[in-house]
């Protein structure tokens, strides 16, 4: 099992500003998480500073027993704690080569690396490659050797910089439940960067949102698209429905002054009034946008000069400006007070240091 991960109090400059605050992070032993985020919200840099890479100008990093940051050594905790970068960093020679050259560093001799480095190459796909040279492999082949070599060496901390990106989707979706099954039955604690907030589900157990290098939110992937702590994370995970509150439909007139947030997938649209409301609000209005996919249509209604956005199946067949209604389940409909926003680093003045 690997170990647990704590950050606290972390701060970490680039180019003498502040770029990354952490107050505080604990990941779980074993527990995998997704760091997410815009561009330049400081996603690399907290990986860079966790694999010992880049050193925090304040706070601490402790991974079972040792401790990263300033004044620290970061020879011993570069062992326990391995990255593994997006763009395949492999040396010349073969694909058993790669896989092996850390075990090699460690001063294993080549058969004892060998029978190391077989099970790995198996579970990665890579057996029949062993020999191939590194020049002629795809992207996504290379991507598997780097990760390979990262996992022989039995990391305590996984670090991975969006792992699969040279992969095709499909392709990309099905090696990243793979990987899942095997870090959870290895148990590396594992902090991955993705950009793409549909891969959570796939690889992590929670997702941890940075904006402008502040920890927005920390949550499992529900709790972050259905209880969004702000608009910016709302935005940031495609909610289509953000709606003011106030006005005169029912659920939004009750609400204090905010937003009212739901994802277009929890509001189902019916092109009849049904007998009973049971838990939900709805909202009569008409068809302003219709967009057919395989599994069921998208509309868009217009309520009381609202947009709405909701889901239906495939059996609802609903033309532009015809009278449906919109189901919101009161449940589903998330509060955010928009008067407190979050402090980011950008807007503060006189930050220690
Ligand atoms: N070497 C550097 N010197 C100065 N500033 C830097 C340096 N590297 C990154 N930064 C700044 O640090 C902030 C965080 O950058 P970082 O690369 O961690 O973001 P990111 O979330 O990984 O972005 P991306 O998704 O584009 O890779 C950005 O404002 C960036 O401009």
């Amino acid at each position: 099992m690997g170990w647990p991960l704590l950050l606290e109090n972390l701060q970490v400059k680039r180019g003498g500003k502040l770029v990354l605050a952490v107050p505080r992070l604990e990941l779980g032993a074993g527990e995998i998480m997704a760091v997410l985020g815009p561009n330049g919200a400081g996603k690399s840099t907290l990986l860079l500073t966790v694999a010992g890479i880049l050193c925090p100008s304040q706070g601490s990093i402790r991974a079972g027993e040792m401790v990263w940051g300033p004044g620290r050594d970061p020879y011993q905790w570069r062992q326990a704690v391995t990255l593994v970068f997006q763009e395949a960093l492999l040396v010349s020679g073969t694909v058993l080569d790669n896989v092996t050259l850390g075990l090699k560093f460690r001063g294993l001799s080549a058969r004892e690396r060998e029978q190391l480095a077989g099970p790995w190459l198996e579970r990665l796909g890579l057996t029949e490659l062993a020999r191939r040279r590194v020049q002629d492999l795809s992207g996504g082949e290379a991507q598997r050797v780097a990760l390979a070599r990262a996992l022989v060496l039995k990391p305590q901390v996984l670090l991975l910089d969006e792992p699969f990106a040279a992969v095709d989707a499909p392709t990309r979706s099905r090696l990243l439940r793979e990987l899942r099954l095997l870090l959870k039955e290895t148990g590396i604690t594992t902090l991955f960067i993705t950009h793409d907030f549909r891969e959570l589900p796939l690889l992590a157990d929670r997702g941890l949102v940075l904006l402008q290098g502040q920890m927005a939110q920390v949550g499992t992937v529900r709790e972050l698209a259905e209880r969004p702590a702000s608009e910016a994370i709302a935005r940031f995970f495609g909610v289509e429905n953000l709606w003011p509150t106030g006005g005169s439909l029912p659920g939004l007139k009750e609400l204090p002054p905010g937003l009212g947030a739901i994802p277009a997938r929890c509001v189902r649209i019916l092109g009849a009034k049904p007998a009973v409301a049971g838990e939900s609000w709805l909202w009569p209005g008409k068809v302003k946008y219709v967009e057919e996919h395989w599994d069921g249509v998208y509309y868009c209604l217009l309520c009381e000069g609202l947009e709405v956005w909701g889901w239906a199946d495939n059996q609802l067949r609903l033309q532009l400006g015809e009278q449906a209604w919109a189901v919101i389940n009161k449940k589903q409909l998330h509060y955010i007070e928009t008067r407190n926003s979050l402090n980011f680093l950008s807007d503060q003045e006189g930050l220690p240091g």
